[in-house]
């Protein structure tokens, strides 16, 4: 049988060519005349948890936060090089940076519900974007409960305050929100940083979870976190890449003596 031009069968790719969310080529960042970040290059692939790590200050946050184009809200700062998402430069001027936002989400080190109702918090993004329907608003927000592993905790308090869950229901909430506009990547720059062992323990598996479906990239400075979690690390130190490859490799066999210094804990 003939097949129509539009129904060639793409090749299923094999396990080691997983295709890239995201493609950095000699990023430089400056903030006013900090130079936070230089020549970073690297790539990370679709449906795997990305470590970032490294000492205070050599730019871990600022990277994550190129990725969404968050860092240019601050006015001091300036970006030369590309970040290809999904092919597409998001440094081009003509690229829609809301689309951007909305296909790669944020989760912050401190939960930052909004000082709304459970539901609100889940269902402010998708009301944003024109969803009315309280049918489907209600879909959603259990949908994304559940994605982010709360709704069995919060499923009878939807109409309670954000505020009165506890820090770690209050971080798994913030992921739901993301999780309620659909996005392709989830960035979190330290999310466990301000909960408890117990609340630490359900985000990790909760990545582990997450990354069937999306792509994600985390900051940490937990080292047993980034070894527990990731497919793949990056050692960032003084706003470069020193070295960035599978996460078994970082921390049983790391190419840069600086990399062994510092998961053997001799600096940092
Ligand atoms: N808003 C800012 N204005 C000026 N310099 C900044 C700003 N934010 C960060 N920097 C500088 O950029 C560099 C990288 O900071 P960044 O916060 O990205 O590091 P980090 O690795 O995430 O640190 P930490 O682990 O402490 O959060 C540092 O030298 C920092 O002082």
């Amino acid at each position: 049988m003939v097949q129509p031009e539009n129904e060639k069968r793409p090749e299923a790719p094999a396990p080691e060519e997983k295709k890239a969310v995201f493609a950095t080529e000699s990023l430089n960042l400056w903030y006013g005349d900090t130079h936070a970040l230089t020549d970073i290059n690297m790539e990370q692939k679709e449906n795997e948890v990305t470590a970032i790590i490294g000492p205070s200050g050599c730019g871990k946050s600022t990277y994550i936060k190129t990725l969404n184009r968050m860092v240019e809200m601050n006015p001091e700062v300036k970006v030369s090089g590309k970040i290809f998402y999904r092919g597409d430069n998001i440094y081009d001027r003509r690229f829609p940076v809301e689309e951007l936002r909305t296909r790669v989400g944020m989760v912050f080190q401190k939960p930052n519900p909004f000082p709304k109702t459970v539901f609100e918090n889940v269902a402010y993004g998708p009301k944003i974007h024109g969803i009315r329907d309280k049918k489907i608003l209600a879909e959603i927000v259990e949908n994304s409960l559940k994605g982010a592993a709360i709704w069995e905790e919060v499923k009878d308090r939807l109409n309670e305050n954000a505020f009165g869950l506890s820090g770690g229901q209050q971080q798994r909430l913030c992921i739901a929100r993301c999780l309620a506009i659909e996005p392709d990547v989830i960035l979190m720059d330290e999310p466990t940083s301000a909960l408890d062992p117990k609340s630490t323990l359900k985000v990790e598996e909760l990545v582990r979870e997450l990354k069937t479906k999306y792509s994600i990239m985390i900051v940490t400075h937990n080292m047993q976190q980034a070894a527990r979690i990731s497919d793949r690390t990056a050692f960032f130190l003084n706003g470069e890449v020193v070295e960035f490859d599978h996460t078994d490799k970082i921390f049983s066999n790391p190419e840069d003596e600086r990399t062994e210094g510092y998961i053997t804990g001799r600096f940092g």
